[in-house]
């Protein structure tokens, strides 16, 4: 299992076409923690995600674990869209990604996400929520230090996705990475996070950073739906 890497953003700089996304932006992440980052729609959320995982080209200091993003060992992935290899089966797609894990340990992580005897399925064959499972599983498979989730639950059911934010939890619990959640759902930030952190603007501001009392693991119903309305942006009511 490869070390928790802290994630460090100094004068941060991005511009597309359209004016500058992020300007002079500061986000220290610590090992080992869980920040959710909210924010409406188009302000860079994915983009920095992207930024972190050292394929977007950005101005400033960009760092995974004290080495420069890109440099960093690779981080686990899981996109708005699954992008699993259409011509492997789900097994082969957890193992392309993790040369120590063996097909035994492959078929272990597809049963905890709910797809116990999938293993020879291949994408095309699987739902969309499915295939996001496999992602997730995919995303933990080489155990990384640091995990870049993009709205991970977005397809999924509710029941699906309340099961998942569990055992998310408990693969975090376990390979303790650190982890930048990308999501809108106030349940997921409120359920996962060690910290909340909220931009808005162009280019992108801090405008929110919390970090609730009552860690991750121990929050129950009610902790979880008092963060989630502390969270929710006034416009939405
Ligand atoms: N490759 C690109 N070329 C030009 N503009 C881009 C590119 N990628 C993103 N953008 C623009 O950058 C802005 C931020 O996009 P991004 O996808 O990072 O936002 P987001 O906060 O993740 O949004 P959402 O929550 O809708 O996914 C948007 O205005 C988008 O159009």
């Amino acid at each position: 299992m490869a070390r928790s890497a802290g994630v460090r953003l100094a004068g941060l700089g991005k511009a597309y076409t359209g004016g500058p996304l992020f300007h002079d932006l500061t986000l220290d992440v610590v090992p080992g923690t869980v920040v959710a980052l909210t924010g409406p729609s188009g302000v860079g959320k994915s983009t920095l995600l992207r930024i972190v995982a050292g394929i977007e080209p950005a101005e400033g200091v960009v760092q995974v674990g004290g080495r420069p993003a890109g440099r960093a060992p690779a981080p686990g992935m899981v996109f708005q869209d699954p992008r699993l290899l259409p011509w492997l089966g789900a097994r082969a797609n957890l193992m392309a990604v993790a040369p120590g894990l063996d097909a035994e340990g492959a078929e272990a992580l597809l049963a905890e996400v709910g797809l116990a005897g999938q293993g020879e399925a291949r994408p095309g064959a699987l739902s969309g929520g499915m295939q996001r499972r496999v992602a997730l599983a995919r995303a933990m498979a080489a155990r990384p230090g640091l995990l870049l989730l993009d709205e991970p639950f977005v397809s999924l059911d509710a029941d699906l996705a309340t099961g998942m934010r569990a055992l998310l939890l408990r693969l975090i619990a376990r390979d303790r990475p650190t982890v930048l959640l990308v999501t809108h759902d106030g349940i997921d930030a409120a359920t996962l996070a060690d910290r909340i952190v909220r931009l808005e603007g162009r280019p992108a501001r801090i405008v929110g950073d919390l970090v609730p009392d009552v860690p991750p693991a121990a929050r129950g119903a009610a902790d979880i739906a008092g963060i989630a309305r502390r969270i929710a942006p006034r416009d939405d009511g």
